[in-house]
């Protein structure tokens, strides 16, 4: 079955002006097919989250064209943008930033209320996705109440409940122990096949990266190397750290 390119980046340069110049992308490209799961890893400042700002519309390129399934942001006025990037992207950061004075339950359903669903429809999805997420038994907790892990698989809850086209997630194994991290790669690799929702996720971990289909390399700002998983994770794994090796840089740098 011919795959569909859910975002297109075609010779993406990206300039900041300020005391001193600085060229942070330059003419990169890069296609998501939809349903992948992809990681982008790179040295610190190379690049990494102007690209995921870059896609994610909260940032507009200096040059080149962004296409999100067929639709270029740039060609949308200031309210349009928002309620596009509304309903098509998911985020999840390193720093969870769930409601404390909101209960599980409510911090997920947050986003459905901007769309004033029905409240049946919520009702629905929220048991659905507690279900995939384990979070059944605890939807009436409230933040301060959960372990690392349970609060960021709240946060991919949040992020899922409106069922966007794209995750986009940014170290979000960051401040986990690694169990936690563990739990919440499972679970967002088990939404990719299950839901096919395409992740595009920026991290410097080496293990979270072993759980996509695809880790991209970039470099001052161009794409270094890109490789594809087709065995098993262990094994990828390996090959990510080799051309992590390649990279070059102090590894210290990559953590
Ligand atoms: N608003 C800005 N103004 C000027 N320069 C910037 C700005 N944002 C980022 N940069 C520069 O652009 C380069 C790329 O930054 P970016 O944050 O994309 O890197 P990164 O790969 O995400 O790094 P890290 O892993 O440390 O988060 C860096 O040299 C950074 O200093």
């Amino acid at each position: 079955m011919p795959k569909n390119a859910i975002l297109k980046l075609k010779q993406i340069t990206k300039i900041y002006e300020g005391k001193v110049i600085h060229r942070a992308l330059n003419r990169l490209d890069f296609e998501a097919d939809e349903g992948e799961f992809i990681a982008i890893m790179g040295p610190s400042g190379s690049g990494k989250t102007t690209l995921l700002n870059i896609i994610s519309t909260i940032d507009m390129p200096t040059y080149g064209q962004v296409l999100i399934d067929g639709i270029e942001p740039e060609s949308l006025n200031g309210n349009e943008l928002a309620l596009f990037r509304r309903r098509n992207f998911g985020f999840v950061f390193q720093d969870i930033n769930l409601l404390q004075m909101l209960t599980v339950e409510e911090n997920i359903v947050l986003p459905l209320t901007l769309d004033g669903l029905p409240i049946s429809e919520m009702k629905r999805r929220i048991a659905r996705l507690a279900d995939q997420l384990t979070l059944t038994e605890i939807l009436n907790r409230r933040p301060d109440e959960l372990s690392g892990g349970q609060a960021q698989r709240t946060a991919v809850g949040r992020a899922l409940i409106h069922k966007p086209k794209l995750i986009l997630a940014d170290e979000p194994t960051g401040n986990l122990d690694s169990k936690s991290a563990k739990e919440v790669l499972e679970l967002l690799s088990h939404i990719n096949q299950t839901e096919g929702t395409t992740i595009i996720m920026v991290t410097h971990d080496p293990i979270a990266a072993s759980y996509c289909d695809r880790v991209l390399f970039i470099k001052d700002g161009e794409i270094f190397n890109e490789i594809y998983k087709d065995e098993r994770r262990q094994t990828f794994f390996q090959r990510i750290l080799n051309v992590l090796s390649l990279l070059g840089g102090n590894v210290h740098d990559l953590r």
